[in-house]
């Protein structure tokens, strides 16, 4: 959140080179508040493990969220039953006409497919072109930003000869970067997938920039510059025992797979794993929540989003 200062205090521009966010009393009072409209794109054939892993980390913050969630209409899902997708979900053609704050679009497990093969594709390409106009800021994690990056912007992902499986300790590439404020140094993010982006062909895009990556597993997080796309490779979402529940399926199905990195005490499966990421997925989710949403978006939401879109610095 902005904290409210006195128009002269000296510590006002410390804290802006910091590029911590302050604003004046004059600006505050003059501020208009309103619930926050969040659509969750949820591609996920475990759709109630997702949806509470991201609501945990979307309801950790003051302000007032409407969550709409939303499933590809051009998919029959075999794992979620129709009658919680009824209840509960939209589809794109019921929100099309209107606008939202944020968007959050999930991984998904289809990224060995060509993504011409996966069969919402043409659904989800309609998705990611209305969201330039009709969106303040869309976070895409795991297979969903590779998809986005490949769309908008033609970023290739390739074949890993061995799944990138773990948690792995991540640096932060961008000094004062918005998105990553407050995080250590070094913070651990879960990874859990087949196939890559590389820094080399995010670097030929200029409307990118590469915010958080890690020596052992690569590229973790992109922006466009005007934060309106973040692309997250990692699981930062992910429960303390979503990667064993991955690495014993794959076990019981007699799948190649090594025992993921640094996860286990010990690196004993049989022992329970920690979560040593929890404080850096709430971090981000928030920082997002109130820099990239709540700080940009329209008090009125039928304005033209790229308008009102300031010249945001990451
Ligand atoms: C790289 C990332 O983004 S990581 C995120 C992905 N991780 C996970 O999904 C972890 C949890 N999921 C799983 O372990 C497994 O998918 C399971 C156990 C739920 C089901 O696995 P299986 O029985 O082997 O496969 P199944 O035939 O049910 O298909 C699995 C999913 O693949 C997706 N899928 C498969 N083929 C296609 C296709 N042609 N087009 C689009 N989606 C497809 C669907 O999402 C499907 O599930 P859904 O219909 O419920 O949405
Ligand atoms: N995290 C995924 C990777 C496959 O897309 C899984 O293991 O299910």
């Amino acid at each position: 959140m902005p904290i409210k200062i006195p128009d002269n205090l000296p510590a006002k521009e410390i804290l802006n080179q910091e590029n911590i966010f302050t604003m004046d009393e004059s600006v505050a009072y003059h501020q208009d508040i309103r619930p926050l409209r969040i659509a969750l794109l949820n591609l996920m054939p475990t759709k109630e493990t997702t949806e509470t892993q991201l609501l945990r980390l979307i309801g950790n913050t003051p302000l007032q969220v409407e969550f709409v969630l939303l499933h590809p209409k051009t998919h029959t899902s075999k794992n979620t039953s129709l009658e919680h997708l009824d209840m509960f979900y939209k589809t794109f053609d019921d929100i099309k006409d209107e606008k939202l704050d944020g968007m959050i679009i999930t991984g998904a497990p289809v990224e060995q497919m060509e993504f011409e093969d996966v069969n919402y594709w043409e659904e989800l390409t309609q998705i990611l072109e209305w969201s330039k106009q009709n969106v303040t800021s869309t976070l895409h994690i795991c297979w969903a930003a590779q998809a986005g990056l490949y769309h908008h912007f033609g970023v290739r992902k390739y074949g890993l000869d061995k799944k990138m499986f773990g948690v792995f300790p991540h640096t932060v590439t961008v000094p004062n970067t918005k998105l990553l404020r407050g995080f250590d140094e070094v913070f651990n993010v879960p990874q859990s997938r087949h196939t890559d982006i590389t820094r080399a062909d995010i670097e030929r895009c200029p409307e990118l920039e590469i915010l958080s990556e890690s020596e052992d597993s690569g590229v973790y997080i992109v922006a466009t510059k005007d934060g309106k796309h973040i692309f997250v490779t990692g699981h930062s979402e992910y429960d303390a025992c979503s990667l064993k529940w991955e690495y014993d399926r794959d076990v019981a199905k007699g799948l190649p797979i090594d025992i993921p990195n640094n996860y286990y005490p010990n690196n004993d499966p049989s022992r329970q794993p920690y979560n040593t990421w929890r404080a850096h997925a709430n971090l981000l989710f928030s920082n997002w929540l109130n820099y990239y949403v709540y700080q940009e978006t329209p008090f009125e939401l039928t304005t033209h989003i790229n308008e009102s879109f300031a010249s945001s610095q990451l």
